[in-house]
Parts: structure tokens; C-alpha cells; sequence
């Protein structure tokens, strides 16, 4: 087998694969048709067609690349035919052709595992068992003490007033409305709320016009002493009080931007929120150098 192996070899490698139609391998592959599942899983060593078919004890494994994977078709046809159900079973017995009796042997196969489910119920109980035991220890409070009067019912001494929801949740959580920081706003003062007075036709800039703004000027404006706040955000100058009710962040938050520029605050915080936007009807001006400030007609006079 070995001599005509290493012989058959350099015509092996790729034609191997697909010549299933020839006459010699029909011949020769008839031992094996019982078993269809192990043809597909061979690695397919049969392409040759060389083999004659008197050699079908021999031949198979001569045309394998390997020694070791003729070595394990010999032991694939050395099997015993796959017999299922068994040689001697009540099925094959009674089953007039193998056709037939191939379809019943599962289920009187499968019949045999709804036992193992009525057995395999049983671990569980001793798995319960043994939590049931553990929960007590973490929690000594809710030991029932095993001798000695009825437990009171009362409020637990080291937990202070009782609560509303008997006293399993901390109550402070009350402190922090949110996570991020944002202020509980008043009613009327949801961003949709300020969306819809942006767009109503109320003038939120508090200026008949637009301005130039000098350094002083925004500085004067700080909201405080009943003056309103302007705040500047590269180059624009926004008065910003009207908006402060609404601001999710809390008035005092907005308030740090009054009276000067608020850009570097405001991207510390919120860099994904469109300012102009938030306050485009709240435009005071633009910005500007001390020496170039000018009435306010001038500046619409510009454009
Ligand atoms: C005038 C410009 C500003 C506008 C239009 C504005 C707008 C907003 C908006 C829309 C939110 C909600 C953000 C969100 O839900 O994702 C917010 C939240 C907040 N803002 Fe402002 N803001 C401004 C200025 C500022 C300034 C100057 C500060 C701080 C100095 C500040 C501090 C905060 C804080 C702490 C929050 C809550 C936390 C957060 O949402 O991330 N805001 N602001």
C-alpha cells in the first residue's frame, strides 16, 4: 500500500476532489454505501481513479495524502456496518424492511429521558435548602431569635424614625435630583417651554437693536442691582436673563457667565449644546473693541 501511495501521490492533489463520477470509485466505494455520513466526513482519498476494483480491501487508503489518514479509513472499514437500531433489537426483529425500521428506533430511545427529568428534580430541593440556610447570616437583624419573647414588631432601634416605606431605602437620595447636575426647573420653564417663547415674537434681547458691545459694557452688565446679564460667546453678546429661569443647569450656574465671556464655562459643561440656538432672540450685539463703539443705528446701518 505504501509503494503505491507514495506512486499515486503527484497526481493527487486537486483532481482528487471532484471526480465522483468515476466508474472504478462506484465499484470500489460499494462496501462503504451503507453509510453515506462517513463518505462525506472521509477526506475523501477516493478521487483517484486508479484504483481497480478488485483492490477495494486495499485500495481505499492507498490513495489518502497521508499514512495516518488511510490508516484511520482502514479502521473505518473495519466498523462493523452502523446498526441502528441494534442487530438484535425488538425493532430490527419486527420491522419488515430497514427502511422502516430505521424511523422508530429514536423514539423508543427518546422515551428514555423524560425518566432522567423526574430523577433530575431532585438536586434542586438540596440546592434550596442550602440558600435558604445562607440568607440569614448577612442579615442578622432578621434572625427570628429562637428562644424568648415574640419579637416586636416596632420600628428596628439603630434605624432611627421610621419610614414611609418601612424603612428598607435610604432617605436622602432626595438631595441630588439628577446625576448630571441639572436643577428641577420651575413649572412653565421646560426647554420646550423656552422653545416656544423664542419663537413667540417677544423681544428677549432687552435692546431695541443690535449693539456693539465694548469690554465695559459687558462687564456693566452683570444682573446684578436689577441690571440685566450679558454674556458673550465668541464675539456674540446675548442677555441672557430671560433665559435664566430656564436654564437646565440652575440659575447660579448661568449667572457665573454674566457680565463677561462665557464660552470657556460653557464648553466645561454642556460643549454639545448649541448656544445660538438657545438664544438666538436673545442677541444683544457683537462685540468690539473699546474705541470702536458706536450708536446702535450705526451698526444696522451696516448691514
Ligand atoms: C448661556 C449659555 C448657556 C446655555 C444656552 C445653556 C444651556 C444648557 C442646556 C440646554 C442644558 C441641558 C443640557 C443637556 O440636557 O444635555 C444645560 C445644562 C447645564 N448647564 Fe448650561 N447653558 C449655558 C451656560 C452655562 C454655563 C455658563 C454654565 C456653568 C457655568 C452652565 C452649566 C450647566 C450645567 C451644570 C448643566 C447641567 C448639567 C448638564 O446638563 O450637563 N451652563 N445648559
Amino acid at each position: 500500500a505504501y509503494l503505491r501511495q507514495s506512486d499515486t501521490q503527484p497526481a493527487e492533489p486537486k483532481p482528487s476532489q471532484t471526480p465522483t463520477e468515476e466508474p472504478g470509485l462506484d465499484t470500489r466505494e460499494q462496501p462503504n454505501n451503507e453509510s453515506p455520513i462517513q463518505k462525506s466526513n472521509s477526506p475523501s482519498p477516493e478521487g483517484t481513479p486508479k484504483a481497480a476494483p478488485g483492490d477495494s480491501a486495499n485500495g481505499v487508503p492507498t490513495f489518502t495524502l497521508a499514512a495516518h489518514e488511510s490508516s484511520e479509513e482502514d479502521e473505518e472499514d473495519n466498523l462493523p456496518p452502523p446498526s441502528f437500531p441494534a442487530l438484535n433489537s425488538a425493532q430490527r426483529a419486527s420491522a419488515p424492511s430497514p427502511a422502516v425500521s430505521m424511523a422508530p428506533p429514536p423514539k423508543p430511545v427518546s422515551m428514555a429521558p423524560p425518566a432522567r427529568p423526574a430523577s433530575s428534580l431532585m438536586p434542586p430541593p438540596t440546592l434550596k435548602a442550602s440558600n435558604l440556610r445562607a440568607l440569614p447570616t448577612p442579615s442578622p437583624s432578621l434572625r427570628v431569635p429562637a428562644t424568648g419573647p415574640a419579637p416586636n414588631r416596632g420600628p428596628v432601634p439603630n434605624r432611627g424614625l421610621p419610614t414611609s416605606n418601612g424603612g428598607l431605602m435610604p432617605t436622602a437620595t432626595v438631595k441630588t435630583p439628577n446625576a448630571r447636575g441639572k436643577v428641577l426647573l420651575s413649572p412653565g420653564h421646560s426647554p420646550l417651554d423656552w422653545a416656544n417663547l423664542q419663537r413667540s415674537s417677544k423681544n428677549l434681547s432687552g435692546v431695541p437693536s443690535l449693539l456693539r458691545v465694548t469690554p465695559s459694557m459687558l462687564k456693566e452688565h452683570n444682573g446684578r442691582k436689577g441690571k440685566p446679564a450679558w454674556s458673550s460667546y465668541e464675539g456674540k453678546v446675548y442677555n441672557i436673563t430671560p433665559y435664566l429661569p430656564f436654564h437646565p443647569g440652575g440659575e447660579g450656574e448661568l449667572r457665573r457667565a454674566a457680565g463677561k465671556d462665557g464660552r470657556k464655562l460653557f464648553m466645561e459643561v454642556h460643549p454639545w449644546v448649541n448656544w445660538d440656538n438657545m438664544l438666538g432672540e436673545c442677541l444683544v450685539g457683537i462685540m468690539v473693541a473699546e474705541e470702536q463703539a458706536r450708536p446702535a443705528s450705526s451698526l444696522e446701518d451696516m448691514d
